[in-house]
């Protein structure tokens, strides 16, 4: 039986990547996917493959990517491998953009989408605290984030305004709803 494919997307800052660690720990089943990104490996934050542009450009001609796109001055790509797993029966979630998800949609006709939300003060107040970013960058996170999903996607919003265990309540029920 083929698993199910899943984004979670939504502003910086709003909690995507520690949403999806906190889904991974409750479900160790659950396949999060490593994206490659074109960022300096020090970074910090999640676990991604660190790339150079001329790297990330030969694999995306070699066709190692099942979706890719740009964002933040940086390109992201989402390995190939995300097909095996969902050959293999497995569920998989991915950090995506909110642009890319019609063409992620005709690619996987099954995509379900979760919608991660909180007010723009607290965004900013978030990603001032993570300190990955310089202010600058921040603030051009910021102009993004009322960023609206194409139509006709199935997509379940979160609050994460809150405290996190109400927003990875909900996750958890997005994800797997014939266990609520
Ligand atoms: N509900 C929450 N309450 C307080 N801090 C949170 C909450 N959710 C996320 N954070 C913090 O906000 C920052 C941004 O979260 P992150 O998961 O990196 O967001 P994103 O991946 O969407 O950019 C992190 O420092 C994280 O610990
Ligand atoms: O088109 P958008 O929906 O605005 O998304 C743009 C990019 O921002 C996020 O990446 P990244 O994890 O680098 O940034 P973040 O941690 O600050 O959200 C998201 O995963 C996309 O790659």
């Amino acid at each position: 039986m083929a698993g199910r494919l899943f984004a979670i997307v939504g502003p910086s800052g709003v909690g995507k990547d520690t949403l999806m660690g906190l889904a991974r720990a409750r479900r160790p089943d659950l396949r999060l996917v490593r994206r490659v990104i074109t960022r300096d490996p020090q970074a910090g934050g999640e676990d991604f493959e660190p790339v150079t542009q001329a790297d990330f450009a030969r694999r995306l001609q070699a066709g190692a990517f099942a979706l890719h796109w740009q964002a933040h001055g940086l390109s992201y790509g989402i390995p190939c491998q995300i097909d095996d797993w969902l050959d293999e029966g497995r569920d998989v979630l991915f950090n995506g953009s909110r642009a890319v998800l019609g063409r992620a949609m005709a690619r996987y006709p099954g995509l379900r989408v979760l919608h991660v939300t909180a007010r723009p003060e607290t965004l900013a107040r978030r990603l001032a605290r993570r300190g990955r970013e310089s202010a600058q960058d921040i603030a051009a996170r910021l102009a993004r984030a009322d960023y609206a999903l194409p139509a006709g996607l199935a997509v379940t919003r979160i609050d994460n305004d809150g405290p996190l265990e109400a927003a990875v309540a909900a996750m958890m029920a997005a994800l797997y709803p014939e266990r609520v």
